[in-house]
């Protein structure tokens, strides 16, 4: 059955084993090629969209080679920074009609959670970010914290939301954890697990938990299938999954 061609890079990982299963049981899709770190992308092979599941080394140079071929890309690899996709940002105004997706979670239950935490983030006063992953996972903190991080300061900075109170004056071994965007972020990396975030939100006397679990990577599949689907349709740079699934209005 041919449809919209599709090649996976990083096509051995965790990621991409269970994205090319995915595309190649969709009928409206045609896997095409599989990339691994050995592999010549070329043109790879015919595809008219890219899936990109490589490790955060290797992903702004595998997704510019793909943009410059004038193939969309949809990238779920983490550690896309500002600096970089502002890179990626320059490169696609150099490529008219080339769409790329960064989505830092393809689970829809943690799309729904980021957006939760930015709309609930100027009613409190203390937000933290708690993220657990597998042993295996190279990077830390996730992305995922590292978006969600990034959408809580800028709602909290947008409603003139003070700092949270925290008195800690000495905190010689970082237990307080890494701050992004001035929002604390603790990662956790335990076998037995797979992705899960908690983003806890505190006022005098109550707590809000916000928490979501991918429990198995076909937590990511609906995700990953929607954005090869639209990724054609949104020209230039998008990052989330949410401006896909009308989340965005
Ligand atoms: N957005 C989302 O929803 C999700 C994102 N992720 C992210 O996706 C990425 C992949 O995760 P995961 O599959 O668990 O990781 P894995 O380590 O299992 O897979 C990474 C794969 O990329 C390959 N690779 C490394 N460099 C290159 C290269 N230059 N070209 C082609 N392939 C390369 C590796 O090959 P080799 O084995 O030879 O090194 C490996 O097969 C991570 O950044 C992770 O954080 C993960 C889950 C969900
Ligand atoms: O490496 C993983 O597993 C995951 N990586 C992404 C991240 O860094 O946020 C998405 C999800 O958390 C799983």
């Amino acid at each position: 059955m041919s449809g919209t061609k599709v090649a996976v890079v990083g096509a051995g990982g965790r990621m991409g084993r269970a994205a090319c299963a995915a595309v190649e049981a969709a009928d409206d899709l045609e896997l095409v090629g599989r990339f691994g770190r050995t592999d010549e992308l070329g043109d790879l092979a015919g595809a008219d969209v890219a899936v990109e599941l490589t490790v955060p080394d290797a992903s702004p140079a595998t997704v510019a080679h793909c943009v410059g071929r004038g193939v969309h890309v949809v990238v779920g690899t983490s550690g896309w920074d500002e600096e970089r996709l502002g890179r990626l940002r320059d490169q696609l105004e150099e490529a008219p009609g080339v769409g790329v997706l960064v989505a830092p979670n393809f689970a829809v239950g943690a799309v729904l959670m980021m957006e939760l935490a930015r709309r609930a983030a100027p009613f409190f006063e203390s937000v933290e970010i708690l993220e657990m992953h597998h042993p295996d996972k190279v990077d830390a903190p996730s992305g995922t914290a590292a978006r969600t991080a990034e959408l809580v300061a800028e709602a909290r900075s947008h409603a003139g939301v003070p700092p949270a109170p925290d008195a800690t004056a000495r905190d010689p071994d970082g237990a307080r954890g890494a701050r992004l965007h001035g929002v604390p972020v603790h990662s956790v990396r335990l076998r037995g697990l797979v992705a899960h975030q908690e983003v806890l939100l505190g006022n005098p006397g109550e707590v809000l938990t916000l928490r979501h679990d991918s429990l198995e990577r076909s937590s990511f599949m609906t995700g990953v299938l929607t954005g090869v689907r639209r990724v054609a349709e949104h020209p230039g740079l998008t990052v989330g999954l949410e401006h896909y699934l009308g989340l965005d209005a």
